[in-house]
């Protein structure tokens, strides 16, 4: 890529060169595709968990935030990824695997709008020639951010409280299974997808999938270089319920066809690559 690719900033953020509301804030947005020579906008902003707690922040966020960079596009001639979720789906979706294209009735505003900017993204491609991508991320594990109160973030806590004190409690029943992927490999796809020529892609919205695993075959998994680790289940009822009206597995042959998508962390691989990660000195200094 031969321009820069400029994350927009929350709004909690130091940076001096971001005020305000990030996303939403058009006047912000232009200055900084202008003043950095932006000709791709990654749209990362999001209120996911707590969204539904507060679903007018979220609309604005997920919805209105959206718009902007819609806006911005057009006004700027930039090309735009965001990316989607299995959330995207929903109770009356195929479930193992989600097709590309299938019914998407998701019930959280997360969903919704994740939805919406499938189709916003695709209805601008089609009428403005707005050259639009966008992934499907399965539940995204990584070692480097803390989890957030996500329904696949159990799949990282495991790791820190395996590390930390030998003992996790699941709030998913271990039978649950669900897709997820490496953040290694999700950064890549990104990448990827980005880089295509625009004559490979037969679509707009990838699924992209990687993994799809339990609670219990996690732990066992871990267990092999933990063995101690002991795992209790407190089901949360909710959470257990919007795990099951997701897919399990993700339909991926679209992008393995048109960019040559091909995950490369396995199960074995993914708990190694965490276990590697988080040592007790980082989660000491992450505690202090
Ligand atoms: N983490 C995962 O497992 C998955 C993530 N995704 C997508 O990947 C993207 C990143 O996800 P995460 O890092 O997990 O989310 P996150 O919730 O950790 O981060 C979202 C970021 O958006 C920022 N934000 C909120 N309001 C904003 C505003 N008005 N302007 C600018 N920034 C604002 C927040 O401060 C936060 O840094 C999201 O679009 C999410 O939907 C999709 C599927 C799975
Ligand atoms: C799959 C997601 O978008 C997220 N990780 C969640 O669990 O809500």
């Amino acid at each position: 890529m031969d321009r820069k690719i400029h994350r927009e900033n929350d709004l909690t953020s130091e940076d001096p060169s971001i005020s305000g509301n990030g996303a939403l804030d058009h006047k912000n947005l232009r200055e900084i595709v202008v003043n950095n020579n932006v000709s791709w906008l990654v749209h990362y902003a999001v209120l996911s968990a707590v969204g539904e707690s507060n679903v007018t922040l979220a609309r604005d966020v997920n919805i209105t935030g959206f718009h902007n960079v819609l806006d911005m596009a057009l006004e700027h001639d930039l090309r735009v990824f965001v990316p989607s979720t299995i959330r995207a789906f929903g109770h009356s979706s195929p479930r193992d695997p989600a097709p590309e294209l299938c019914v998407q009735r998701p019930r959280t505003i997360y969903g919704v709008a994740k939805v919406h900017a499938e189709l916003m993204g695709e209805y601008y491609h089609h009428q403005y020639g707005l050259d639009f991508r966008c992934l499907r991320y399965p539940g995204i594990i990584s070692a480097d951010s803390q989890p957030g109160g996500s329904t696949t973030d159990y799949a990282v806590q495991i790791f820190h409280s395996a590390v930390k004190s030998g003992h996790f409690e699941c709030n998913l029943r271990s039978d649950t299974r669900l897709p997820m992927m490496y953040i290694d490999d999700c950064l890549r796809a990104t990448l990827q997808v980005l880089e295509a020529p625009a004559s490979a892609l037969t679509t707009r919205t990838y699924n992209i999938n990687a993994l799809s695993f339990t609670p219990r075959d996690l732990t066992q998994e871990i267990r092999k270089v933990l063995p101690d680790l002991r795992v209790s289940y407190r089901v949360d009822p909710l959470r257990q319920a919007i795990a099951e009206s997701w897919p399990m597995a993700l339909e991926d042959s679209t992008a393995r066809r048109d960019w040559g998508w091909k995950h490369d962390y396995g199960l074995p691989e993914l708990v190694q690559a965490m276990l590697t990660h988080i040592t007790p000195g980082k989660l000491l200094a992450q505690a202090n």
